[in-house]
């Protein structure tokens, strides 16, 4: 099923998915993906649970090497760069591409340290110039003004919603291009809920941002563009509010109406 659409000219193509397939074992858990994702825009992925939203989010970073049975076959460009067939270390691939995970997951150090610990991977800076990254990437994350006399804190000492914010802040304190989130808020409360949502929409000045949620709502409120899935295949994608409002295909309009299931 070839999904891919025109983007306007305006957009430019940040990462470019050519006929990917991706197996657990035996099974086919992604089918023939083609899709362009627009630069600094956020790009939804919606579906019902087990249509491989996070298994499509993972291989935008290579996160699946990690586990010998998974494989991906096909292209993603980024920025031209085939990242399935680089020979590129992929720390630097990661370096690129920061991944926010579902649950919060500060390290067990201070909260200077959550965000210094993965710029020092990458970069040697003298102090004060990692202090001023540690304070950028807080601010950056909405967190600073929260934490600025607390950096020393254990960062497991934070909210939930913090701590979120937090990994927020850790993932682009490394000053990724692009930022993956798997359901980032399904963890917190709404007010929570509201501050990452303004972070995203902040984010997107700076990042390609795309974003794994259930909550169709929240697609529809942060998000420039939407790809629903379905089973492994990529039913549809295009302009958030043109899928919401005016979904091509009757699978999608079911599921966004609620009369799928
Ligand atoms: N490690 C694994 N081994 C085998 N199969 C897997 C593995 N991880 C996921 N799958 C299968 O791949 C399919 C896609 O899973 P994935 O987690 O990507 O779906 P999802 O759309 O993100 O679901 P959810 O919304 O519930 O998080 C599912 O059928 C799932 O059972």
């Amino acid at each position: 099923m070839d999904t891919r659409v025109d983007l306007p000219t305006t957009e430019r193509v940040k990462i470019a998915v050519r006929d990917l397939n991706f197996y657990y074992g035996s099974f086919h858990a992604l089918k023939h993906i083609n899709l362009d994702i627009p630069e600094r825009k956020v790009t939804a992925f919606i579906g019902p649970s087990g249509c491989g939203k996070s298994t499509l989010l993972r291989t935008f970073n290579r996160m699946f090497e990690l586990y010998p049975e998974q494989r991906a076959e096909g292209s993603i460009s980024v920025d031209g760069e085939d990242i399935l067939k680089s020979k590129r270390d992929v720390t630097l691939i990661r370096a690129k591409i920061g991944m926010v995970f579902q649950k919060p997951t500060p390290f067990p150090m201070s909260i200077y340290d959550n965000i210094a610990f993965g710029v020092r991977l990458f970069e040697t800076l003298p102090r004060v110039e990692m202090d001023e990254r540690v304070e950028w990437a807080l601010k950056k994350a909405a967190l600073w003004g929260e934490v600025k006399d607390k950096l020393d804190q254990s960062g497991a000492s934070l909210s939930g919603g913090q701590q979120q914010r937090l990994c927020i802040a850790r993932g682009i304190a490394i000053k990724p291009e692009v930022l993956l989130l798997d359901e980032p808020c399904s963890a917190l409360d709404p007010i929570s809920t509201g501050k990452i949502e303004e972070l995203i929409h902040e984010l997107k000045a700076d990042y390609t941002v795309m974003i794994v949620t259930h909550n169709m709502q929240q697609a529809a409120r942060c998000s420039d563009y939407t790809a629903y899935m379905y089973l492994g295949d990529l039913v549809e994608f295009g302009p958030t509010s043109e899928l919401f409002m005016k979904p091509k295909k009757k699978d999608t309009e079911d599921y966004i109406t609620g009369r799928f299931g």
